[in-house]
């Protein structure tokens, strides 16, 4: 099938190497040329495991082009729209200008019986309008909706094989042509679930505004532990294994970040209003402060240990990154702590192992080393705010060795507290006693 993906950022690069991967014709289109540039030279343009090397087979094969030009989309049958859908510049909603600007540039070069295939995040109601202008300016061609719920750092993965595949459609044509799209997957068992444009708008929305109320749910548990002495980390592990509960998206630290749950919950919130049913998701602002509450608790932290300010102490952020394995920094929780603490006036070494440049070119004030010894050196404090492999493995004897004063915050809980307090360090999680 020949297809092609508008949109090659971390969803749409990914989505048209796996595309390719699966033995399809793939047309790859962004506006953003020094993107087209590397990924039609085989390269990844962001960090995210396994893309290179499906990238590299799929470029080599022919299968997989790369275009900055809509009309080189002419030739294909199903065409993914997967650009951006960010947080406004002035409000909660949304910004779904991308999807049109996206969906006007194809309209021109729809074949007869073409798929557009709407994959962005966008608020309830956009197909529909999508659909509506279709069938004025290109009556020939179909609309569906199938939104992504792949995760960074293993989006490879869950793009081959999928945990289930949506389909929002209007007639059986479209879901023919997705299956056919989709055939390994829907060959391998992936549930697959066939709805209207609402519902499957809703659903991603609905699964992302679920986790983050999961993680909120567990951070707002971690505030309680925190002033009664309790700790979360068991508690969560406690709960989870009742199997209506389960353990996974209870880890609480400093709560979640990225390009898609923070935004997410706030589009909806502004979406459920203008649809005149804002209490029905009012719960999700109090999951979005919970959430922003955490960072700042690390901030109360680090200024507790430093006996009450952190103006010029040195300060070993470790992470960038909104999770490991990724250099995305959209919303990092990571990020927004080393900020944080860098306005309160401290000397700020942080370190990742991808997302320093990213975080470099959003915040050039900070200072940072591709070194972790060398970020650890001489600090009064060190925060653990992204819990990539290489931190989480840090031994506390080996650790002191570099620091001025051992001092740990370790703000994802993924540190044995009773080793490092064992190595003379004074060890705080979060909603730990
Ligand atoms: N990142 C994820 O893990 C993920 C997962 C599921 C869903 N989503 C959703 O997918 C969408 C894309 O997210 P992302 O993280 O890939 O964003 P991104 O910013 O990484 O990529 C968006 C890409 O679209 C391109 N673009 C913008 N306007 C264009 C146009 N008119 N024509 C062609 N290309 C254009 C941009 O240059 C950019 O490369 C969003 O709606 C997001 O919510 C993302
Ligand atoms: O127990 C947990 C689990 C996650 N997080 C944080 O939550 C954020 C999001 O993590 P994750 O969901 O793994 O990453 P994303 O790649 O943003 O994926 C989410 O957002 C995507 C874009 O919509 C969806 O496709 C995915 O299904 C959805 O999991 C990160 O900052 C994590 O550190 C926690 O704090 N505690």
């Amino acid at each position: 099938m020949r297809v092609s993906v508008i949109g090659c950022g971390y969803l749409g690069a990914v989505h048209a190497a796996a595309m390719a991967e699966l033995g399809h014709e793939v047309v790859g289109i962004d506006v953003d040329e020094r993107k087209i540039a590397a990924l039609a030279a085989g390269e990844a343009p962001f960090f995210e495991p396994g893309l290179g090397a499906i990238l590299r087979s799929a470029t080599g094969s022919g299968r997989l082009r790369f275009s900055t030009g809509m009309a080189d989309a002419a030739d294909a049958r199903v065409h993914f729209i997967a650009v951006g859908t960010p947080q406004s510049a002035n409000g909660y909603a949304a910004d779904v200008s991308y999807v049109d600007a996206a969906f006007d540039a194809l309209v021109p070069y729809l074949a007869d019986g073409a798929l557009v295939v709407g994959k962005s995040t966008v608020p309830v109601g956009t197909a529909a309008r999508l659909a509506a202008r279709l069938a004025e300016t290109a009556p020939h061609a179909r609309l569906a909706w199938n939104p992504e719920f792949l995760r960074e750092g293993f989006a490879v993965k869950d793009t081959l094989e999928p945990d289930r595949l949506v389909y929002g459609v209007d007639d059986p044509e479209s879901t023919r042509l997705l299956d056919q799209v989709y055939r390994a997957a829907v060959e391998a068992g992936a549930p697959r679930i066939e709805t209207d444009y609402a519902t499957a708008e809703l659903v991603k929305v609905a699964a992302n505004a679920f986790l983050a109320t999961k993680i909120s749910f567990i951070n707002a548990m971690a505030e309680i532990a925190e002033v009664s002495g309790a700790d979360v980390t068991k508690l969560a592990d406690a709960i989870g294994h009742d199997a209506r509960i389960g353990r996974r998206f209870l880890n609480a630290g400093v709560g979640f970040g990225g390009g898609c749950l923070p935004k997410d919950i706030r589009a909806f919130t502004a979406r459920a209003e203008e649809l005149g049913r804002g209490e029905s998701v009012a719960f999700l602002k109090e999951v979005d402060a919970i959430n922003l509450r955490r960072r700042r608790r690390v901030v109360e932290l680090a200024l507790e240990l430093l006996g009450g300010s952190v103006y010029g102490r040195t300060v070993a952020v470790l992470g960038l990154a909104f999770k490991p394995d990724s250099d995305d920094v959209r919303d990092s929780p990571a990020l927004d702590v080393a900020v944080q603490l860098r306005g309160l006036g401290a000397r700020v070494i942080a370190t990742d192992p991808e997302a320093i440049a990213n975080a470099q070119a959003r915040h050039p004030q900070l200072d940072y080393t591709t070194s972790l010894d060398h970020a650890l050196t001489g600090a009064d404090l060190v925060v653990l705010v992204t819990e990539w492999h290489a931190f989480r493995a840090l031994d506390p004897t080996e650790t002191a060795r570099h620091v001025t004063a051992r001092r740990i915050i370790d703000a994802r809980n993924v540190l044995d507290p009773t080793a490092w307090r064992a190595a003379g360090w004074t060890y705080r999680g979060l909603g730990r006693p």
